[in-house]
């Protein structure tokens, strides 16, 4: 992307800026430094924000702009106005006005909106320049040199549409054909689904007994979550269609416990399920029976332990094992961490491990060398490295808070008006976070109509396809919404991390990371959903200022992020008039370049912030959201609390990329404190951050029948705007 110069636009800023000074009253958002501590400072700025001020005064003028027809409804005029193209807003309705009052009045508008002032300066990044562990995806090897049944290879050719083996599956399938167990680590979107699946069919549909469907579980595979346990299902049922007596099934939680007890009844020889719901069955239906069991495989192992199943994978190894000893064990992940060891230990035996990373791959940037030399990291060799794939480029934007939200937006107006067959995915840390930006983009930047006017190129509003998946929804919801985003060719979902492990979402070109995620191993599983087997994609993480040191951190992980310079995403908004503020006939903005994308950037922010002050329910929504956000903030592992920690949060500027004007009164370090007690989460203070983020997860992967877990129901969602709160993330 080319890069924006701003400077000269400094100087007229500055003369500006010194002149609202002046002319305004000190307070408003963003003037003083106004932390999550500073609860007193924040309840005096919020009272100064209410007296006039240069930093209030947009919201003031807007109203008296739209005073003419229709001063109550102003918010609801921009927004709609918005959706048709925003020069509607400053309606042509006043051709009576004089020249100089509209002069003044445009001015006002969009000019003196504070998203820009007094915002931290953005650090220079000097990121470190890593060796990236690589592998090799594709291996030359054919399924058809394997001893498989030939029934099984046509199937992989036809069916599933194969012929060679990827690396993991080349040095997988033959160790578990022979009968040992195996702790495989592989990177993201490697093939390791069927690196297990094609071993269990064919051990299967081999013994000398042939199986019957009322005989049950000789597979049992467990996964972290329901869409994961869908996806594994799906693979295992076009591997079985040569033989049919072998029957799979699901048991993920979200179903009726009724209608799976009867499946597990009439009998299911591979049996998929997350962890939680398998043990509700075990706890309650007599109708499953573990004696035949011949395979027990844990996909995505470390995500299983660190949602806090370890557990309950005690109980289902303890139950297996009642019944059966004889069996092969595999473990998979992308990324293994120590708590898979331990897993490994108690489940495994005598296990081959498979490892694909080849180091002969090591990349990196020979430009960057005398920075890879100079830094601290090129010793980082002891530390651990996940495995990137190839086709995979990651950028990090260094983002002030007031301007994350106008800066996402302007990103996804990007993707999806100026670039062709683009699917994007942007993760966020709580269901209500993505709830609440979904919601809000649904409603200010979509089109009503759903095509371009007559005579207008198709812009952002008719394009935009905006989806979403989390615990919240109810399994039919999030089952309706994977499949249509795996099969649709462009869109953006907002998800939380219950889309981050294992999931194959074809063609997604783009990953946003909007919250930062809480470890190396989620920010790999990730970005991980583009860029897999073999095909090209790119991500970006959206970072505060004051997060700027998370690079370092990836850095010794052996991830390596280039920059991309806000600038450079709002720059965006200059080439779509949807996001001019000011089209009087021959009065059009004088602004070029820096000016003009931050009065652009101000018009959509203030589209963003008349949404959401509308209502009294749209603006506790917008603070149930800025709530749960810092909720989140603070369960970031002790590891990582120098760099996200929510002191170093400015709630004011916070508040603003929530579409808030003032950072809400009752919102301080201790109320969220207070708040998250209150939630059901019991001793929650007693436990490390660790500990309390894998149960605060832990609602995303649930079995499905717990009670009191909210759910989202198709008529009533509780995220929208006056809708009820969620539940924990
Ligand atoms: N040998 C192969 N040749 C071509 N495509 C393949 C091959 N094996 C698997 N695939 C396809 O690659 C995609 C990714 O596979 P899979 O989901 O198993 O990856 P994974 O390693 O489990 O990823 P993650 O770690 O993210 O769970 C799937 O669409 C799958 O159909």
């Amino acid at each position: 992307m080319a890069r924006t110069d701003f400077s000269s636009a400094k100087q007229r800023r500055s003369q500006r800026e010194a002149r609202h000074r002046k002319q305004s009253q000190p307070g408003a958002s963003g003037s003083q430094p106004q932390t999550m501590g500073a609860t007193a400072e924040q309840a005096q700025a919020t009272k100064r924000k209410r007296q006039p001020s240069s930093e209030a005064a947009p919201a003031k003028r807007r109203n008296e702009t739209s005073s003419l027809p229709a001063k109550k409804t102003a918010a609801k005029e921009t927004q709609r106005a918005f959706k048709g193209k925003a020069q509607k807003v400053f309606s042509r309705k006043k051709t009576s006005a004089s020249a100089s009052e509209r002069n003044q009045e445009q001015k006002a508008c969009v000019k003196t909106s504070s998203l820009f002032k007094n915002n931290p300066e953005i650090p220079e990044l000097h990121r470190p320049v890593v060796k990236q562990v690589q592998e090799k995806v594709f291996s030359s090897d054919a399924f058809h040199e394997l001893d498989l049944h030939p029934h099984l290879i046509s199937t992989i050719n036809t069916v599933l549409n194969i012929s060679n083996m990827t690396s993991v599956q080349k040095q997988s399938i033959p160790v578990l054909l022979e009968g040992r167990d195996a702790l495989v680590r592989s990177q993201t979107g490697s093939g390791k689904t069927l690196a297990y699946c094609i071993p269990v069919v064919q051990s299967l549909q081999a013994m000398k007994t042939k199986i019957q469907r009322g005989d049950g579980p000789y597979a049992l595979v467990l996964v972290p979550t329901r869409e994961l346990a869908l996806q594994s299902f799906d693979t295992f049922q076009k591997l079985l269609k040569p033989f049919t007596w072998i029957v799979p099934g699901v048991l993920m939680g979200g179903e009726k416990r009724k209608s799976e007890k009867a499946r597990l009844r009439k009998g299911i020889n591979i049996l998929i399920s997350t962890p939680g719901r398998l043990v509700d069955h075990i706890k309650s239906t007599k109708n499953i029976h573990f004696n035949r069991i011949r395979w027990l495989v844990l996909d995505e192992a470390d995500r299983i332990l660190d949602l806090g199943f370890e557990k309950t994978i005690t109980v289902i190894l303890n139950a297996i094992n009642a019944e059966s000893q004889e069996r092969q064990n595999v473990l998979l992940s992308a990324t293994l961490t120590e708590g898979v060891t331990r897993l490994a230990d108690i489940s495994l035996h005598n296990p081959v491990s498979i490892s694909v990373p080849d180091e002969s791959l090591c990349q990196f940037d020979l430009e960057d060398r005398d920075i890879f030399e100079d830094c601290d990291l090129q010793t980082s060799e002891e530390l651990d490295g996940f495995a990137i794939p190839e086709g995979l480029e990651q950028y990090v934007a260094l983002v002030p808070s007031k301007l994350r939200l106008v800066s996402l937006a302007a990103f996804l107006l990007q993707k999806c008006q100026f670039e062709t067959d683009q699917k994007v995915i942007v993760f966020f840390s709580s269901c209500e976070l993505v709830e609440f930006h979904y919601h809000l983009f649904l409603q200010t930047l979509l089109s009503g109509s759903g095509a371009p006017a007559p005579g207008q190129p198709p812009s952002a509003c008719t394009l935009l396809r905006f989806l979403r998946l989390h615990g919240n929804m109810d399994q039919e919801e999030r089952t309706a919404v994977f499949q249509e985003f795996s099969r649709a060719r462009t869109g953006v979902l907002f998800c939380t991390d219950v889309a981050a492990r294992g999931l194959d979402l074809p063609q997604v070109t783009w990953i946003v990371q909007y919250n930062a995620p809480s470890s190396p191993a989620e920010y790999i599983h990730r970005i991980g959903r583009t860029a897999r087997i073999g095909c090209h994609g790119s991500s970006l993480l959206v970072l505060a200022p004051s997060e700027a040191e998370y690079v370092n951190s990836l850095a010794s992980h052996k991830i390596n992020v280039s920059e991309i310079k806000m600038e450079d995403i709002l720059s965006v908004l200059t080439r779509d008039d949807c996001f001019k503020g000011n089209q009087w006939g021959s009065q059009k903005s004088q602004a070029v370049g820096p000016q003009e994308i931050r009065e652009r950037a101000t018009v959509l922010q203030t589209v963003f912030e008349d949404y959401v002050h509308s209502s009294e329910g749209t603006v506790s929504w917008a603070k149930r959201a800025l709530q749960s956000f810092i909720r989140a903030y603070a369960t970031y592992p002790r590891e990582l609390k120098h760099i996200f920690h929510i002191r170093l949060l400015h709630l004011g500027h916070v508040a603003k990329s929530f579409g808030l004007r003032d950072a809400p009164k009752n919102l301080s370090v201790s109320t969220v404190k207070k708040r998250k007690a209150s939630v059901k989460r019991p001793d929650l203070r007693k436990k490390t951050p660790r500990r309390r983020l894998a149960e605060m997860l832990q609602s995303e992967y649930s079995s499905g029948l717990e009670a009191g877990v909210a759910k989202v129901k198709k008529l009533k969602k509780p995220g929208a705007p006056g809708g009820q709160p969620h539940s924990a993330v």
